[in-house]
């Protein structure tokens, strides 16, 4: 068997996704030096005056600025996604420490945990988001968390003054799917504090009210280990977010598909059975029942218990087996990966076997950027590469072709080789079988797009399957069963499968005329006669038609003509073209 839709089995994860806590759960001593170590909110006031001595203050970069109030001003209805930013830049950090842990196993060594926790303290307005990432260096403080890096940015900047106009839902789209990254922070929290310590760096403070910032090295030393804690001084009106079942169900949403353990510090309440303090009456009683069985007295009470809750089940979504993923745990997932507010046109979830064995889970969304087409050809895909569930890259870009780079999704392998470079990974020849198969199965997807889904499919990509039939002459056929035209047999597009089915018995060509409209080419006295002789007329009227056909050289076996081009035989009743324009009528 070559490949097996739907055989997803069980594969042991050979990765840790990271120590579990479970251990920590019984263990109040470890829980409550947790809980220790996580208060920088509890710097002192000595440590405070220090730290503010001895830090250097910045100003943010201007575009941060710009962005800055950009967030507040557009995303104030939306608030709670600074929880979903901070999440994926925690997970992010881990899936940096864990690659790096597998070309060398000793950066794990400063802290073998890889996990987010989540804390609420809403005596003092607080909210803590730690992770044990790889951390950020007094440098990359001041470098990340005060400038935007992102290329880009500059022009989604202006485009965004130009949705402005356009109203809230447009910029929400829009600025969900740019990502707007740790100053959303600054929608909730009046004062923002990261304590950061990376491995190769003592531990860091960065302080900033959103105005500016300041960064100095922690006179607490290192109480982090490794890893990032923000804590965000929440704005008055967002103490929402500190209730615990606010912060419940907006931790289960956004860590619903991160693949590293994501803990709260939550309560439960939980019965316990506890010994009856026994009265001196009572202990005179047992003595004179000395020989009865002994059953100490017991009540039931119920008790308030702390602990950090395990939130998300991080088991990533396409290992589980198809039949056990419901249609809308694709749908939440496509969303948290793509940030697109819309359910995906289309989806694929599978396992290859064979000379590579992998999985993958591959969508279509439902809309393409505008601007897809000025990116043409510039190799970026959206294809995440993983293997054994360790995230490599997203930046890979070798596992689509340029015209199914709108595809979105993830590639997991256990075949590939744990501990390379992703230069010597571009290199490895299971690549170029993976992409093949992907290609494959990412065609296989749209083929089963439905009818009605087909139209707006068409609308939307039908430039990128034109180039691919040019680009990719090893899918083309695959390629041109995906193809539509205009025709005159009716004012719907046809397939070419259907232009073929409707063929009269002796026509051994599919014919077409190319054209700037539809009405332009209809009413071309080509078309018209062969028309009215009952032949159907494939109506090119896009530039790239002619392109696309003319590097397909048939269609089922039979060859395309233009009709208004070259002098050609309408073979079944043997006529020429000067025949058929009425010159002699052979019957
Ligand atoms: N918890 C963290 N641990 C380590 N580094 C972090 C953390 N949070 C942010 N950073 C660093 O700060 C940079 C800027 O973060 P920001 O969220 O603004 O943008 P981004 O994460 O790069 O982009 P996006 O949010 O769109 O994915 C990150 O690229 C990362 O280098």
């Amino acid at each position: 068997q070559e490949e097996g839709v739907g055989t997803v089995e069980e594969v042991t994860v050979d990765v840790d996704h990271g120590a579990s806590r479970e251990g920590s759960r019984t263990d109040a001593e470890a829980v409550s030096r947790e809980e220790e170590a996580i208060s920088p909110g509890e710097l002192s006031v000595a440590q405070m005056k220090e730290i503010r001595e001895r830090a250097k203050n910045y100003t943010f970069q201007t575009e941060v600025n710009r962005m800055m109030k950009l967030i507040i001003n557009s995303l104030y209805r939306n608030k709670e996604i600074f929880l979903r930013e901070l999440i994926s830049n925690g997970s992010d950090a881990l899936d940096k420490i864990r690659l790096l842990s597998l070309t060398d196993h000793n950066v794990l060594e400063s802290n073998p945990d890889l996990s987010i926790r989540i804390k609420a303290e809403p005596d003092k307005r607080q909210l803590h988001i730690i992770d044990s990432g790889i951390g950020m260096t007094g440098a990359e403080l001041v470098n990340n968390l005060g400038t935007i890096a992102k290329s880009g940015t500059a022009d989604f900047l202006s485009k965004m003054q130009d949705v402005e106009k356009g109203g809230a839902q447009e910029m929400n789209d829009m600025i969900g799917q740019f990502g707007v990254g740790f100053y959303s922070a600054f929608l909730v929290a009046e004062r923002v504090t990261v304590v950061s310590k990376h491995n190769d760096d003592v531990q860091h403070v960065w302080e900033s009210d959103a105005n500016a910032f300041s960064v100095a090295a922690d006179p607490r030393g290192n109480t982090l280990r490794r890893g990032t804690h923000i804590t965000l001084h929440l704005k008055e009106e967002a103490a929402d977010y500190l209730q615990p079942d606010t912060i419940r169900s907006l931790v289960k949403k956004y860590s619903q598909f991160i693949n590293f353990p994501i803990h709260l510090w939550a309560s439960r309440t939980e019965t316990v059975e506890e010994p009856v303090e026994e009265s001196a009456d009572a202990d005179e009683d047992a003595q004179v029942e000395d020989a009865a069985e002994e059953k100490p007295e017991t009540k039931k009470t119920e008790k308030t218990v702390w602990d950090w809750e395990l939130m998300n089940d991080n088991k990533p979504i396409w290992t589980r087996k198809p039949a056990d993923v419901a249609e809308d745990e694709y749908t939440q997932f496509y969303k948290s990966l793509t940030k697109d507010s819309s359910p995906p046109l289309a989806k694929a979830h599978f396992v290859a076997e064979g000379e590579v064995t992998f999985r993958a889970l591959l969508f279509v969304p439902r809309v393409q950027p505008a601007d897809s087409f000025n990116r043409y050809g510039t190799k970026t895909d959206h294809i995440k590469l993983y293997v054994r569930r360790v995230f490599i890259t997203d930046e890979f870009n070798e596992l689509m072709p340029n015209y199914l780079a709108f595809i979105q999704g993830i590639v997991d392998s256990d075949d590939l080789p744990l501990n390379v470079s992703r230069e010597t990974l571009q290199q490895h020849k299971l690549i170029k079988i993976i992409k093949k198969k992907l290609v494959r199965k990412a065609l296989d997807m749209l083929k089963k797009i439905s009818d009605e889904e087909y139209e707006h499919f068409w609308k939307e990509y039908s430039t990128n399957i034109k180039l691919g039939v040019m680009e990719d002459p090893s899918n083309r056929s695959r390629l041109a069963k995906l193809l539509r035209f205009h025709s005159s047999h009716s004012d719907q597009m046809t397939f070419l499968s259907d232009y073929v089915k409707r063929m009269k018995p002796n026509q051994h060509h599919l014919y077409y005329i190319a054209g700037a409209s539809r009405a332009e080419v209809e009413k071309s006295p080509f078309a018209e006669r062969l028309v009215k002789r009952g032949y159907e007329v494939l109506y090119l009227t896009e530039a790239v038609d002619e392109y696309c056909l003319s590097s397909l050289p048939e269609y089922e076996g039979f060859k395309f003509q233009n009709i208004a081009k070259e002098i050609f035989d309408l073979e079944e009743s043997k006529c020429t073209q000067l025949s058929f324009y009425g010159i002699s009528q052979p019957t």
